[in-house]
């Protein structure tokens, strides 16, 4: 079998259109705020192509941009005006965060109702038990991909791979959600190969490059590939290993054009959420 490839830029763009119509009708622009501390590299791809987005779908965007000797005290006083500032709908405290801040603080400090990575234990909770609200954006991203896939997930077995309370967790609550069986693999798993070979759905987001190899992956499975990992030569490479993975699968997402780009378009379609929600009740 030869892999359909899943082309994230391309439902990316789509998705940021359709919001940028919708903000078209508002008689105000949801307004987001990113918060970066310090000069993490991968942060750097990220924010970029964030702001650029969000400015050409109406976005009222901007980036505070503050330095790596930042305390923990003046990083939560940032939050706190942001909260407080009735334009702002949407915050997002980039990560990693230098060693002095503890992440859990600034996450915590975020207002619920303008948590769109959705990382805040309010909105992990509702997720966790079925309830609406704020979801983080790479899992929501990733859920858009498989339905645009036309993958049948009821029913199906699905595997996760990785279990970080950003993308792994809560992965997993939402492929539970759409009625899949699903399977969370970790550092801790015994058997991993097999494991991976029974899944119908494989999701990798386990931050090694090309990890997963071909004879991991069931013939016909759908593999989504969340990893983003940089080489020495410079070049971004997933969790998986394409070529060999794809000889197998029946849809594979690349690296890069896969899960990246949707990460920002849910971004967006968070603080849209987030603006109706708070503006219009
Ligand atoms: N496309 C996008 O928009 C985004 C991409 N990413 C990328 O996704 C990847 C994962 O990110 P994140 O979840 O933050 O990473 P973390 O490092 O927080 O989590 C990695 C997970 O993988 C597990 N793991 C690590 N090594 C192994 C191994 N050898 N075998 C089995 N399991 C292993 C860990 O297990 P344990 O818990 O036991 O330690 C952990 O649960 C990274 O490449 C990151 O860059 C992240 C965010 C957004
Ligand atoms: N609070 C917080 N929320 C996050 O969601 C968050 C974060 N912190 N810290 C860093 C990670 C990483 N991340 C990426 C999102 C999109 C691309 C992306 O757009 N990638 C493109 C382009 C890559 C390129 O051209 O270099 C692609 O994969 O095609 C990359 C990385 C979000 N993260």
């Amino acid at each position: 079998m030869t892999a359909r490839i899943i082309d994230g830029k391309l439902v990316a763009e789509r998705l940021r259109a359709g919001l940028a119509a919708r903000i078209a009708t508002l008689p105000f622009r949801p307004g987001l705020r990113v918060v970066r501390v310090g000069d993490d590299p991968a942060s750097g791809i990220y924010v970029r192509n964030k702001d650029r987005a969000a400015a050409a779908a109406g976005f009222d965007s901007a980036t505070l941009h503050l330095p790596a000797t930042t305390t923990e005290a003046e990083l939560l006083a940032v939050i706190a005006r942001l909260n407080a500032d009735p334009a702002v709908d949407g915050i997002l405290v980039q990560l990693p965060l230098p060693p002095q801040i503890r992440a859990e603080a600034a996450i915590d400090a975020v207002d619920p109702a303008k948590d769109v990575d959705g990382f805040h234990p309010l909105n992990a909770g509702r997720l966790a038990s079925g309830q609406p609200g704020l979801m983080p954006c790479t899992p929501k991203g990733v859920m858009h991909l498989l339905r645009e896939a036309g993958a049948s997930l009821r029913g199906a077995r699905a595997l996760v791979l990785g279990r970080s309370q950003i993308v792994g967790r809560p992965m997993a609550q939402l492929l539970l959600g759409a009625d899949c069986t699903v399977t969370i693999a970790h550092s801790r798993t015994r058997d991993l190969a097999a494991e991976c070979r029974r899944a119908e759905i494989f999701v990798a987001a386990v931050g090694r490059p090309e990890m997963v190899r071909g004879d991991w992956v069931a013939e016909g499975a759908i593999v989504i590939d969340v990893g983003i990992n940089r080489t020495a030569a410079g070049k971004l490479v997933g969790d998986v290993a394409f070529a060999e993975a794809a000889a197998r699968a029946a849809a594979i997402t690349p690296v890069p054009g896969g899960v990246g780009p949707m990460t920002i378009a849910c971004l967006l379609e968070n603080t849209l959420e987030a603006a109706l929600a708070r503006r219009q009740g």
